[in-house]
């Protein structure tokens, strides 16, 4: 028999080291730590009274519970005997099935990557609570735990009564309980470290009695943990107070005494709000949490389990319950029956590369179509315009080019049916073609080529048509699929043509729509207007968006008070595929929002706000701990921090939006630019709050941040930039950028020195005597020793003296007294060269 450790055993019998040295300490055996040998006697002993302890408690359990804990001994016998993996292998397939699912189910290895992660939870280990003892089980519900770990997904809430029937059995208990699987809907927050905390803290609330009980004690403690584990799971059906109602009668009850009301939470609670609900100090509460190992900020969310053992802290109970998602409700989309879907406009977006003409076309369409019929000829610019063509409608957007489709896209958005692509015909497919090209094959939307510019001398279309067959792009007269059509948008020739077939191509996507059912659909732009608040423009792409409605947008709400076609009419209604200026939001939203319509203000007004802390949240959580700018280039050297963050506050979606989209063009590989948030309006307290958090700093353009906010930034040190031109932002970027970037490296060379002469003196060394050449030789520099034109050695001087005293550099024409770290060799007529590294800053391309 080979000698054990502590923790080996303990492993071996499945309980923590700490268990099994009290167990030690107990019966006698001193050990110090986890890794203290025992004696093969020693082991014995221990095997011995387990076994005893485990018979008692089988008794209590019945036998087929004896035949698990039989198992667990014979388990750590035969890792005594260090059998071979084989011979085990070989008694495991012997053993009789329901011990393997036991021992499976007990050990856990084999379950790793099924079981949830989350510890037993200690919290709950030591506390005095009385459970029934189950009842002796049939095999085939003893067998069910470790079958229902192996399938998840089967689990669902059950009455309690069932859960102790399929309560594991008492083999099961005396190994480590690996958590039960939980259904997803039933997750609570991750169990945070403070536990221990707690244990330790309930631990030394434990009674001499007890101790003198320990046996006993030890046995119920684990049937406690068998059941808490199990309540673990539906924590939510069944808080803490119901489970404390068991804790049998003589026994004591851990501190605190609860006797209070019991606080209702959900599955989180900021800490103000807990604090009122417990009627204490904010300050208190956070105090206590740090005694926990938790730091949080007075508005910082906790969830449900650290509120739970803060509350006991403070001596309330605490009943977790989950609020019905509201939000998750009106997000999903229910299906229309087919009967009620009518043909709706297509939307159409168009791009191409830079100068081919996009905007020009736009415009000629809208001129064309929409102001010539126009009273007094005024459109108004709301992002996108509808134009009629052979009494069918047409949506375009107003905002040309791929990038813009792509954000959109990127935020979950599908506004457009079909993609304009315009290619100058003069110009042919450049890259900015391509990238469009792909990002319109990437959502699957189909391509209508518009060949730009046909009244140039020097068009020439079927040169474009040759080169989009490349990208996979044939005309339908060469063949191909892809609708291309020539067109100027100077002269307006071939207009007709491309709306003809725009409304073919849409006719072939049997674009439907249900006009009878609460609206929703996407923000296209939004902007704070100075006389009417924020405005946004929306496109609704199912059902009819009606003054009065209430929605929700992103992180923010509205109350539909006024809404404006394109031409700039108040409307009342508007329909699928329809844009409309809407007034009404609490706050502008972000491009791309999908807005949804909800019975009443209050709704929208909750889930926005829900959504709104969420967005908080996350953008805390993501936020690194605050350093200065400077100190932020430090952390970049160290190669801890590679990224810029900034926060973009602009006066309209549009600038914030082109900004961010030329900010993060700087990243480089060594520095990231990373846009943590962008918004329009003023510079907020908010934003401050977020800047300093994150180390990001904040460019404002063409907005002020307000005075509480200019207050803050002072007081946390942040960096507000203001522009009115988004040109001097990116400068400005770019050359923080430089000062980021990890600096090159050049070799400067100092100066030289001859070696003239040169003495060893003992325990110094040799010393040479030198007479500076050029430069000078300074004590910090680097030097390398040159003989006969090859370097011998590079390193760093030992010391520097002119006569008897220590100097920090020679200059030329000088003698100086020098030795060398860690090299003695130095010979008369070897060459001495002084340099330094210097930095060298570097611009981005
Ligand atoms: N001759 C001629 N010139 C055109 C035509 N369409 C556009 N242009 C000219 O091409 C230039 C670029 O047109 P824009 O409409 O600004 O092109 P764009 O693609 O919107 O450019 P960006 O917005 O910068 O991406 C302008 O000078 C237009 O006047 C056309 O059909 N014929």
């Amino acid at each position: 028999m080979v000698k054990k450790r502590v923790h080996e055993l303990a492993k071996e019998l499945n309980v923590e080291s700490k268990e099994l040295m009290q167990k030690l300490s107990n019966m006698g055996i001193s050990v110090k730590s986890p890794l203290s040998t025992l004696q093969d006697a020693e082991v014995e002993r221990v095997l011995a009274e387990l076994k005893g302890g485990n018979e008692k408690v089988v008794n209590n359990k019945g036998g087929n519970q004896q035949a698990q804990a039989t198992a667990v001994q014979a388990q750590a016998r035969a890792d005594k005997a260090k059998e071979g993996k084989n011979n085990h292998k070989k008694r495991h397939a012997e053993r009789p099935r329901h011990q393997q699912d036991a021992r499976r189910y007990d050990r856990g290895p084999g379950l790793v990557d099924r079981v949830p992660s989350r510890p037993p939870d200690r919290r709950f280990q030591e506390r005095p609570l009385k459970v029934e003892p189950p009842q002796p089980q049939p095999r085939a519900q003893a067998q069910q735990p470790a079958s229902k770990v192996q399938q998840p997904a089967a689990r669902g809430r059950m009455p309690a009564e069932k859960k102790a029937q399929v309560a594991p059995p008492q083999g099961e208990a005396t190994g480590r309980q690996p958590a039960k699987t939980k259904p997803e809907h039933l997750k609570v927050p991750k169990v945070p470290q403070e536990i221990k905390a707690v244990s330790e803290k309930v631990r030394s609330d434990k009674t001499r009695g007890e101790k003198k009980q320990e046996k006993q004690h030890t046995a119920r403690a684990r049937d406690r943990k068998e059941l808490l584990d199990e309540t673990l799971v539906d924590r939510k059906l069944r808080p803490l107070a119901s489970q404390k109602k068991k804790t049998a009668p003589g026994e004591p009850e851990p501190k605190p005494v609860v006797e209070k009301k019991p606080i209702v939470i959900g599955e989180s609670i900021t800490v103000k709000e807990l604090a009122e609900k417990m009627k204490n100090s904010p300050a208190e509460v956070i105090k206590k949490l740090m005694m926990l190992g938790v730091l949080a900020t007075i508005n910082q969310e906790i969830d449900a389990d650290t509120a739970t053992i803060l509350a006991q802290e403070f001596g309330f109970e605490v009943e977790v319950k989950v609020e019905q998602d509201v939000e998750a409700l009106f997000m999903q989309e229910p299906e229309d029956d087919p009967a009620d879907l009518q043909p709706r406009p297509c939307v159409v977006t168009v791009m191409g590369h830079v100068d081919h003409g996009k905007t020009s076309l736009l415009d000629a369409i809208r001129e064309t179509n929409v102001t010539a019929t126009e009273a007094g000829g005024i459109t108004q610019h709301i992002g996108a315009y509808q134009v009629e063509h052979n009494n069918k409608k047409i949506t375009f957007l107003d905002t040309p080019g791929h990038e813009a489709f792509t954000a959109m896209r990127a935020r979950g958005a599908k506004v457009t049916d079909i993609a304009i692509l315009v290619v100058a015909a003069d110009d042919g497919v450049m890259p900015q073609t391509v990238e469009a090209i792909n990002h319109a094959k990437a959502a699957g939307v189909p391509i209508i080529v518009a060949i730009n510019k046909i009244d140039r001398p020097d068009a020439n279309p079927d040169r474009v048509k040759q080169q989009l067959t490349e990208y996979g792009l044939v005309a339908e007269e060469w063949g191909g699929e892809t609708v291309m059509v020539p067109v100027s948008a100077k002269t307006r020739q071939g207009l007709e043509d491309l709306l003809e077939m725009i409304l073919l191509v849409a006719e072939m996507q049997e674009l439907k729509a249900n006009p009878n059912r609460p609206a929703r659909g996407t923000v296209i732009e939004a902007e704070l207007d100075k006389g009417r608040g924020p405005v946004a423009t929306v496109l609704v792409q199912n059902g009819t968006l009606t003054v009065g409605d209430n929605l929700v947008a992103g992180t923010t709400w509205a109350r539909v008070r006024a809404m404006m076609d394109y031409k700039g009419r108040r409307v009342k209604k508007a329909g699928p595929s329809t844009p409309v200026e809407v007034l009404g939001f609490s706050e502008v939203p972000q491009a791309g929002d999908q807005f949804f319509v909800v019975p009443d203000e209050k709704t929208a007004r909750q889930i926005a706000e829900k959504r709104a802390n969420r967005k908080r949240e996350e953008e805390f959580k993501a936020a690194m701990p605050r350093v200065s700018l400077d100190d932020l280039f430090n952390q970049i050297k160290e190669g801890q921090v590679k990224e810029l963050r900034v926060i973009i506050k602009a006066d309209v979606q549009g600038s914030a939006e082109a900004l961010k989209q030329a900010l993060e063009r700087l990243s480089t590989e060594e520095v990231k630019v990373n846009i943590i948030h962008q918004g329009v309006g003023a510079i907020t307290e908010t934003d401050i709050m977020l800047a300093s958090a994150s180390n990001a700093i904040i460019i404002g353009f063409n907005v002020r941040p307000d005075v509480n906010a200019r207050r803050v930034a002072e007081k946390e040190k942040v960096d507000i930039r203001l522009y009115r031109v988004i040109y001097d932002a990116i400068e400005d970027v770019k050359a923080a950028m430089s000062g980021l970037l990890e600096p090159e490296y050049r070799e400067v060379i100092l100066g030289r020195a001859e070696v003239r002469k040169t003495f060893k003196i003992s325990k110094v060394g040799t010393i040479a005597g030198c007479y500076v050449t050029d430069g000078k030789i300074a004590r910090d520099a680097g030097v390398r020793v040159i003989r006969d034109g090859v370097v011998v050695y590079e390193g760093k001087l030992g010391s520097l003296k002119r006569f008897k005293d220590d100097v920090r550099e020679v200059m030329q024409g000088y003698e100086c007294g020098l030795a060398l770290e860690k090299y003695n060799e130095i010979r008369e007529g070897d060459i001495i060269e002084a340099f330094t590294m210097e930095a060298v800053k570097r611009e981005l391309a």
